[in-house]
C-alpha cells in the first residue's frame, strides 16, 4: 500500500551523492522523445521515488484516466464534458477526430483563399484574444515566425488601449484582416478590442470592416450575432479548453504566418508526444517523470514555486505560456469530488530568459532561502547567424548554472560567499527548434499537467477561479457592486464612479 506518506518518508540524499552512488543515474533519469532530450538526473528523483509515484499512479488510476481522456469520456467532471485537444492532432475518439479534421480543413481553405487574395492584398493580420486565445498563438508566432516573410501578425490581448494603438500605428487598415479569437465570444477585453479595431477600420475608410473579420471560436452563433459572416467563422470544439486550444482554429495566426505545412508539422510533433505519453511505461515516460519531480518538490520538499528558464530567445514567451497552462489547470483547492484537497496543488510557475535572468534572479536561486526547482530549456542548433560564440556562450551558461546549483561551494570563512548547492534542476534540450519539436514540447507540458492533476485528485480542466473577479469588474463597470471601503475609495479616486 503506497500513499503520500510513503513518498514523504523517502530519504533526502544530496544530488551529488545520488550521482556518486549510482554510475547509471544519468542514463536512468534522461530520455529522448521526438527530437527532445529530457535530463532529470539533477532532480532528487530516485528509482525508489519513481516506484512510489508509480504505485500512487496505480491507486489514482492514472492509466485509466489517461485512456478516458483520449477516449473522449467526460473527464472534465465539473463542466461535464470531454477533453478534446489531443483530437486536434489526431489522437482521440473517432467522432472528435472527424470533427477536428473537418474544422482544420475549413481553416486551411480560408487560409488558401486569403493567400489567393480573396480579401484583396492582405499584409497585416491583427489577432485579438486573451488568455488561451492569445498566449499559445503568440508563443508559436514568436518562436517560429521570425524568419517568415509572410503576413505581419500582431497579437493583442490587453484591454489597455496602448496595446492596440501600437498596432494601429504600424498597420494599414485597408490591408489588415481582423481575427477575433474567443472560445466563448463574450470575453470583455477581446470584444472591446474587436469593437475598437472595427472602429479604426471604419474611421480609416474601410468600407466593410466586418467583411474583413475572421472569428475563431467554439461559439459560432455568438460570432455570427456579433457580425461575422458564417463563412469566416472557424469553429473549434467545446471540449478544447482555452489553454489547450492552440492546436485548433485558435492557432490560425500561426498557420497563416508559417504556412499550413508548418502548422501540420506542429500537430504531428504533438501527436508523437501523445503516443509516447500514452504508450510508455511511467518510469520512461517524459511527462510522467517530470510530474513526479514536480510533486516530489511540492509535497515532500515544500517548494512553492518552479522556474523554467528559456535559454533561447525564440522561446522567451514559453514561461508566460506555461503560467496559464500550469496555474489555471492545477491551481485548485478541491478534489474532483468537491472535497478540500488538503495538500499544496500547483506550484507558482515563474521564470524567464537566460542569460538575462542570471543577472537578475539567479542570486535567489543559488543562495536564497526558497528551494526552487529550475528548468533549463535550450536548443542545440542556433537560431542566429552571428558568430558561433554567441550560441556556445548561451548553452554553456545554461549547463554551468545547472552544475553550480547542484554542486554549490562551501566557504566556512565567509558565509556570504558560500553556496549551499543541492539545488535541483532539469534540462530540456531540443535538437532544433522547429514546428515539430515545439509541438512535441508543448504537448509534453500538457500531459505533465494532466499527471500532476490526476495524482492530486483534482480536475485540471475547469477554471472557476477566474469568474468572481470578472463578475465584480462587470458589476463595477455598470456602476454597481458592493465594494469594501478600500476598493470603493480606489474607484472614486480614479474617477470611475
Ligand atoms: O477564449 P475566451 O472565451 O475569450 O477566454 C479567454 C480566456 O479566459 C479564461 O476563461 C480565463 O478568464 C481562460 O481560460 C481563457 O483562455
Amino acid at each position: 500500500m503506497t500513499d503520500w506518506s510513503t513518498i514523504k518518508d523517502l530519504p533526502t540524499t544530496r544530488l551529488e551523492q545520488l550521482f556518486a552512488d549510482d554510475p547509471e543515474r544519468l542514463a536512468k533519469f534522461s530520455l529522448d522523445v521526438a527530437g527532445i532530450h529530457f535530463d532529470l538526473s539533477k532532480t532528487h528523483l530516485t528509482r525508489e521515488a519513481v516506484a512510489a509515484f508509480e504505485a500512487l499512479a496505480r491507486q489514482m488510476d492514472l492509466a485509466g484516466k489517461r485512456e478516458a481522456m483520449f477516449g473522449g469520456a467526460h473527464v472534465n467532471v465539473t463542466e461535464d464534458r470531454p477533453v478534446e485537444h489531443t483530437a486536434e492532432r489526431g489522437e482521440g475518439k473517432a467522432e472528435s477526430l472527424k470533427r477536428a479534421a473537418d474544422y482544420h480543413a475549413r481553416m486551411r481553405m480560408l487560409i488558401d483563399a486569403i493567400e489567393a487574395e480573396a480579401f484583396g492584398p492582405v499584409r497585416h493580420v491583427l489577432h485579438v484574444g486573451i488568455g488561451g486565445s492569445a498566449l499559445g498563438p503568440n508563443l508559436l508566432v514568436d518562436a517560429l515566425g521570425r524568419d517568415s516573410e509572410r503576413y505581419d501578425v500582431a497579437i493583442v490581448s490587453n484591454v489597455d488601449g496602448v496595446a492596440l494603438e501600437d498596432v494601429f500605428d504600424r498597420f494599414d487598415p485597408s490591408a489588415t484582416l481582423l481575427v477575433v479569437a474567443s472560445k466563448t465570444f463574450t470575453t470583455t477585453e477581446t470584444m472591446m478590442n474587436a469593437d475598437s479595431a472595427i472602429g479604426w477600420m471604419q474611421e480609416n475608410g474601410v468600407e466593410d470592416p466586418y467583411g474583413r473579420v475572421i472569428a475563431l471560436t467554439a461559439s459560432p452563433e455568438q460570432a455570427i450575432e456579433w457580425g461575422v459572416d458564417e463563412t469566416r467563422v472557424l469553429p473549434f470544439s467545446e471540449g478544447v479548453g482555452g489553454r489547450y486550444s492552440l492546436w485548433s482554429s485558435i492557432g490560425f495566426p500561426a498557420a497563416i504566418k508559417l504556412g499550413w505545412d508548418q502548422f501540420a508539422e506542429l500537430l504531428e510533433g504533438a501527436a508523437e508526444m501523445d503516443r509516447h505519453f500514452r504508450l510508455s511505461a511511467l518510469h520512461e515516460n517524459a511527462p510522467a517523470l517530470a510530474a513526479f519531480a514536480d510533486l516530489y518538490y511540492t509535497q515532500v520538499r515544500g517548494c512553492e514555486t518552479r522556474a523554467p528558464f528559456a535559454y533561447d530567445e525564440r522561446l522567451r514567451l514559453l514561461p508566460s505560456y506555461l503560467q496559464q497552462l500550469e496555474m489555471e489547470s492545477n491551481g485548485k483547492g478541491v478534489t474532483v469530488d468537491g472535497q478540500p484537497v488538503g495538500r499544496p496543488t500547483a506550484p507558482i510557475t515563474w521564470g524567464g530568459v537566460g542569460t538575462d535572468a542570471q543577472h537578475a534572479v539567479f542570486q535567489l536561486l543559488h543562495q536564497g532561502t526558497h528551494l526552487v526547482p529550475v528548468e533549463f530549456l535550450a536548443v542545440i542548433e542556433a537560431g542566429d547567424t552571428l558568430a558561433e560564440e554567441h550560441h556556445r556562450q548561451l548553452l554553456l551558461n545554461a549547463f554551468a548554472q545547472g552544475a553550480a546549483l547542484m554542486k554549490g561551494r562551501a566557504n566556512p570563512d565567509d558565509p556570504a560567499r558560500a553556496y549551499p548547492g543541492d539545488r535541483p534542476s532539469s534540462t530540456i534540450l531540443l535538437d532544433v527548434l522547429d514546428a515539430r519539436t515545439l509541438g512535441a514540447l508543448i504537448a509534453f507540458y500538457e500531459h505533465r499537467v494532466f499527471v500532476n492533476g490526476v495524482l492530486l485528485g483534482i480536475n485540471s480542466f475547469d477554471q472557476f477561479g477566474v469568474e468572481l473577479g470578472k463578475e465584480m469588474a462587470k458589476a463595477a463597470a455598470k456602476g454597481g457592486g458592493d465594494f469594501d471601503p478600500s476598493t470603493a475609495d480606489l474607484i472614486r479616486r480614479a474617477g470611475l464612479e
